[in-house]
C-alpha cells in the first residue's frame, strides 16, 4: 500500500521527463523493481554515477567519458552513467605521498599523464590496469581465502590502500561482502581487533583526554565531517562489552554509509570514547590496546561523552552523530540528552526499530493483510534491552499514526526479558521506557506460555542468546497462528535465537523469516525453497544519514525514522513478497538509501527542519539527492597550485 507521498515519488521514478537524469531513473527503477537474481547490481547502483555534496570541495568530481570503462555490461544499462565532465580532483602532495594515501591512490590504474604529472613516473610498474582489472584481480585472490576474518583483513587491507577500489568492489559486490565486513565478520573482527592491529583508522578519546577533545578533534585530517559513528564498545552487537575493541563497528557502518548511503569516504569519522572496559579477559589481555581499567560511569562518564560531542560539533557543527553499540543502560539516556539539540541518532534503538517495522509492514503485506492492520497483531518482543524497547515504540508510534489508539496500541505488545513476560507488578523496577508496555496480568510467564496463551502473529528476538527460540517454543507460535513472523534479530549469526532452518522446519516452512544476520534460503525435505530475509540496519540508517546530512537537518526526527520505515517497505517487489521476502534485495541497497534520503528530506523540509535545501534543489529531490550520492571512480588528480603573481 503506498502512501501518497510515496505514491507521488513512485510517479515521478516513472515519470516522462525529459532531461536524461529521469531518463535513467527511470532505468534504474526499472531494474529495482525486478527480484530476478540475475539483474545486474551494478546496473541497478550505476545510476547514481556522481560524487560528493558541496560544489566548491576539491574532492567533488564528475565522471568524463575517457573514464567509462572498456567492460561495459550491457550498453543500454551504461547509458546513464556517461557523463561528459569529470573535474579534477586537486590535491597538495606528490609522488609516493599520493600513492600511499589511500584516498588519492589509484594504485596501477595511474594513467601516464598522471604519473608524469604527479611525480610517479618509476614508482609503479609498467602495465597501467583499469578499476575492472583490479577488481577482477583482487576478487580472485579473495574468493580463494579459506575463511571469513581473513576476508575482512584483505578487504581492510585494500581500504587502507585504496579507498575508491575498496568502496566500489563493495557497490559491485555488496551481497558477497556485506557479510565480510559487516555483521556477521565484524564480530569476530572485533574480537580480534587487538591481536590483529595493522593500521589505525578513526579517532579514540578516553579520559585522559578530558580537556583536550576541541583541540584534538583538529588532529583529524579532514576538515568536512558529515558522518561520525561512535560506540563506548560497551554492548559489541550480541557480544557484549568489547571495549576499544568495538572500533571495528563504527568502521564496518561506515563503509556501509559510503558504498551503500554514498556519503565520500573523506566525510565519514570512525571514534571509539575508550572509557574502559568491565571484560575481564581483556583486562587481563596482554595484547589488549584500549585502557586496561574499569568502566567509567555515572557522572564522570556522561560529563566525557558531553565533552566529545561538543568538540566535534565546534569543528563540524552540522555532523550527524550515529550512537552505536552502547549499552542498554546508557544508551537510551544518552539519545534522550541529545537528540534535540544535536542532529543524531541511536541506530540500534531507532536504526533498528525502523527496519522491523518496515520487514513487518512487508511481512503483513506477504500474508495478504492490509498495511493498516500493524495494530491488529500481537507482539511478542522478546529481549527487552534498547533495540527491544527501541522497536515497540517505533511500532507503537506507527499504529497511532494509522489511527490505533494508545490503549489498543499498547495492548498488541507482550514484552519479555530473562525474566519472563514484563507485568506491571515490578513496574516500580522498570525504565521509564518500558513502564507503557508492561501488561496486566502474567507477570514473568515464559515465553511458551505467552505463546500458547496469547498466540503472537509476530515474535522478534533481541536477546544475544543464541538458540533461545527452541523447537518447542515455534512448534507452540505455529499452533496458534496460521503463518507466524518470526524474526530472530541478534547478532552475529551465532546470537540469532534460531536459525531459518529451525524456523521453517518446526512451522512446516509457514513461517515468514528475517534475520539480523543474512542466511541462505534454506531448500526442505520437501524439495521446496523457502526463503530468508535480512533485517538489518544497514537498509535504514545509510539513507537516513544521507536525507538528514544533505538537508542540513536540525535533528533527526521520530517522524523522520518512520518515513524512513515506509520508504524501504515500498522498495519490496511483490514477486519478493510472494515468496516471503520481505526486504529489498541488498544489490539494490543504494536505490533504496536514495528513496529513504528523498523521504527524509521532504519529511524535514516539511517539519522545518531542512536548513540547506535550496527552492532549487526543492524542485527535484530524486535528481537532488543522485547528484550528492558518492559513486567510487577514479577521477584525474591534478596539483593544487598557489599562483603568486
Ligand atoms: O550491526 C548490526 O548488524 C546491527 C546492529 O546495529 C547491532 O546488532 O548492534
Ligand atoms: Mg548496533
Amino acid at each position: 500500500m503506498l502512501s501518497s507521498s510515496a505514491r507521488v515519488l513512485a510517479t515521478r521514478y516513472r515519470g516522462n521527463a525529459s532531461n536524461s537524469w529521469k531518463r535513467n531513473s527511470q532505468k534504474a527503477a526499472v531494474v529495482t523493481t525486478s527480484s530476478s537474481p540475475t539483474s545486474s547490481p551494478v546496473a541497478a547502483t550505476r545510476f547514481f554515477a556522481t560524487l560528493p555534496t558541496e560544489e566548491d570541495d576539491a574532492m567533488d568530481v564528475k565522471v568524463s567519458p575517457w573514464e567509462v570503462p572498456e567492460q561495459v555490461p550491457d550498453e543500454g544499462e551504461w547509458e546513464g552513467c556517461r557523463r561528459n565532465f569529470m573535474s579534477p580532483l586537486q590535491i597538495s602532495v606528490r609522488g609516493s605521498d599520493i600513492l600511499t594515501n589511500p584516498l588519492y591512490s589509484k594504485g596501477t590504474a595511474f594513467k601516464n599523464g598522471e604519473r608524469d604529472r604527479l611525480r610517479l613516473r618509476g614508482l609503479l610498474p609498467h602495465r597501467i590496469m583499469n578499476i575492472h582489472k583490479q577488481i577482477d584481480r583482487f576478487l580472485i585472490t579473495l574468493r580463494d581465502l579459506d575463511s571469513n576474518i581473513r576476508k575482512n583483513i584483505m578487504l581492510e587491507d585494500l581500504h587502507d590502500r585504496n579507498e575508491t577500489l575498496y568502496h566500489r568492489v563493495l557497490v559491485d559486490h555488496m551481497e558477497e561482502m556485506a557479510p565480510l565486513i559487516y555483521t556477521p565478520t565484524v564480530g569476530q573482527a572485533c574480537q580480534e581487533h587487538s591481536s590483529r592491529f595493522r593500521r589505525p583508522r578513526g579517532m579514540y578519546f578516553s579520559e585522559e583526554d578530558r580537556g583536550h577533545m576541541a583541540a584534538m578533534v583538529y588532529n583529524w585530517p579532514q576538515p568536512d565531517v558529515h558522518v561520525i559513528v561512535v560506540t563506548d564498545g560497551s554492548r559489541i552487537l550480541g557480544l557484549g562489552d568489547l571495549g576499544a575493541n568495538g572500533m571495528g563497528i563504527p568502521v564496518g557502518k561506515l563503509s556501509l554509509y559510503c558504498a551503500a548511503g554514498g556519503i565520500a569516504p573523506h566525510r565519514v569519522l570512525p571514534v571509539v570514547l575508550d572509557v574502559g572496559t568491565d571484560n575481564k579477559e581483556l583486562l587481563e589481555d596482554e595484547f589488549y590496546l584500549g585502557a586496561q581499567k574499569p568502566r567509567l560511569r555515572g557522572p564522570e562518564y556522561y560529563h566525557l561523552v558531553d565533552e566529545f560531542m561538543e568538540a566535534v560539533r565546534y569543528r563540524w557543527p552540522n555532523v550527524l552523530v550515529q550512537f552505536e553499540d552502547f549499552d542498554s543502560s546508557v544508551a537510551q539516556r544518552l539519545l534522550d540528552k541529545y537528540r534535540n539539540e544535536h542532529l543524531c541518532f541511536n541506530d540500534d534503538i531507532q536504526g533498528t526499530g525502523a527496519t522491523t517495522l518496515a520487514g513487518l509492514l512487508g511481512a503483513i503485506r506477504a500474508k495478504g493483510e492490509e498495511v493498516t492492520s500493524l495494530g491488529d497483531q500481537r507482539i511478542l518482543i522478546v529481549g527487552a534491552g534498547s533495540a527491544g524497547i527501541g522497536i515497540a515504540q517505533v511500532l507503537y508510534g506507527a499504529m497511532l499514526e494509522q489511527g490505533y489508539t494508545e490503549q489498543q496500541a499498547k495492548d498488541s505488545f507482550f514484552i519479555c526479558d530473562q525474566h519472563g513476560l514484563i507485568g506491571e507488578e515490578r513496574v516500580g523496577k522498570l525504565t521509564p521506557e518500558t513502564k507503557p508496555f508492561a501488561r496486566a496480568e502474567d507477570d514473568g510467564m515464559s515465553i511458551v506460555d505467552v505463546a500458547k496463551k496469547h498466540k503472537p502473529t509476530i515474535v522478534l528476538g533481541v536477546t544475544a542468546v543464541g538458540g533461545l527460540f527452541n523447537e518447542e517454543f515455534v512448534r507452540e507460535l505455529a499452533a496458534g497462528v496460521e503463518r507466524p513472523i518470526i524474526f530472530p534479530l541478534s547478532n552475529p549469526t551465532v546470537k540469532a535465537e534460531c536459525t531459518a532452518e529451525q524456523a521453517f522446519e518446526w512451522t512446516d516452512g509457514k513461517c515468514i523469516f528475517a534475520s539480523g544476520s543474512p542466511f541462505d534460503p534454506v531448500e526442505m525435505v520437501d524439495g521446496k525453497t523457502y526463503y530468508t530475509s535480512q533485517c538489518n540496519n544497514m537498509y535504514v540508517f545509510p539513507g537516513v544519514g544521507l536525507g538528514a546530512t544533505l538537508c542540513g537537518a536540525k535533528k533527526v526526527s521520530d517522524r523522520m525514522l518512520y518515513i524512513a520505515a515506509k520508504a524501504l517497505a515500498e522498495c519490496v517487489p511483490e514477486e519478493d513478497l510472494a515468496r516471503g521476502q520481505v526486504f529489498p534485495h541488498i544489490s539494490k541497497i543504494r536505490m533504496v538509501s536514495h528513496k529513504i534520503a528523498v523521504a527524509v528530506i521532504e519529511e524535514a523540509m516539511r517539519d522545518g527542519l531542512a536548513t540547506k535545501i535550496s527552492a532549487e534543489d526543492a524542485k527535484d529531490l530524486n535528481e537532488f539527492v543522485a547528484r550528492k550520492m558518492y559513486y567510487p571512480e577514479y577521477v584525474p588528480i591534478v596539483e593544487k597550485r598557489t599562483i603568486t603573481i
